[in-house]
């Protein structure tokens, strides 16, 4: 993918300044040690492979910089977080193409999922699939109070399986019982039922997301990084061994599965009903 760097904003210095790529805004903050990570691939910044490779880049920038110590993410398209896995990667290209976009995939999970950084979610819209996938990777979970922004991993409203690794972040977070339903029926929460479920950790009005994220964010910096960092890795490396040891297994399934007729069928007929909706 080709990926064309951001020029910086002028500014009064560090803090004014902005980075990153064509389709990820970083708005650093140096003081502060927190940068704001806004993704911009619009309409609906579904997760196609140049935003996943920008992504994975804008992220491992952030990580070597030591100025940086929390990250929040967010969304710089209207109403939408984002809209997951991009469709058009997964449908109608060949086993090659599928491979590469999986490994991406792959990527860009294990860096989030035990990133020394404080991750958090500021979901300001719909959140469906890999983009609930991608909050799931932080440490804590601010939605916006809005009937609209639905939050879940619902791939099997698309015939499609979630795999081991989705499966085992979203059990982490909501334990097993609450999984199998959310997983098996593909559910989308409303904001006060993913409350209640420990999908998120806050609902705040859609205005309030952000300043909501700085100031939760502070108080996860109030703590010393060694020991967050330490704790974070004893409870997360187990669940990212597990891809790890078989991550060219989980390719080749991949490739397998959504190479099928069946699922091709599947998922075009889902693009084409996300189409129609519009006419
Ligand atoms: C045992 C075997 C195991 C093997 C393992 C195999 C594992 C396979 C698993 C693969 C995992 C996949 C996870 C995923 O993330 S799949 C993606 C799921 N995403 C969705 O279901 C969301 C679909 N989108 C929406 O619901 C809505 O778009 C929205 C996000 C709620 C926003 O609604 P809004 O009304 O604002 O926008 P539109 O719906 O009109 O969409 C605008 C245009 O964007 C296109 N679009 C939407 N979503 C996607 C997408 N995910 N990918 C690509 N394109 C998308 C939509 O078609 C519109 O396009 P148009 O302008 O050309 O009409």
């Amino acid at each position: 993918a080709t990926i064309r760097r951001t020029e910086p904003t002028a500014g009064s210095g560090d803090s004014a300044r902005r980075f990153g790529t064509q389709r990820v805004l970083v708005e650093p903050d140096a003081a502060s040690g927190v940068a704001v990570m806004k993704f911009k691939n619009p309409p609906v910044n579904s997760l196609s492979l140049e935003l996943l490779t920008e992504f994975i880049i804008s992220l491992e920038k952030l990580e070597n910089d030591k100025t940086f110590r929390g990250v929040i993410l967010t969304s710089d398209c209207p109403r939408v977080f984002s809209a997951g896995l991009d469709l058009t990667e997964m449908c109608g290209k060949n086993p090659a193409h599928y491979a590469e976009y999986w490994k991406a995939v792959q990527e860009l999970w294990l860096r989030l999922y035990l990133s020394n950084l404080v991750l958090i979610a500021a979901i300001n819209g719909a959140c469906p699939a890999g983009g609930c996938l991608i909050s799931l990777t932080c440490d804590y979970r601010i939605l916006a109070d809005n009937p609209k922004y639905l939050i879940g991993l619902n791939e099997t409203l698309l015939g499609i399986v979630a795999p081991f690794w989705f499966k085992d972040t979203l059990v982490n977070t909501i334990g097993h019982r609450a999984s199998e339903q959310a997983l098996q029926l593909g559910l989308l929460f409303l904001p006060a039922e993913a409350l209640q479920v420990g999908l998120v950790d806050q609902v705040v009005p859609e205005d309030q997301v952000l300043s909501t994220a700085l100031s939760v964010m502070a108080r996860w910096m109030a703590i010393p990084d060694h020991a967050r960092q330490l704790t974070k890795n004893m409870m997360r490396k187990t669940t990212v061994d597990r891809l790890v040891k078989q991550r060219d297994a989980d390719i080749q399934n991949f490739v397998s599965f959504i190479s099928r007729d069946s699922i091709q069928k599947s998922l075009q007929m889902y693009l084409e009903k996300l189409k129609q909706k519009k006419g």
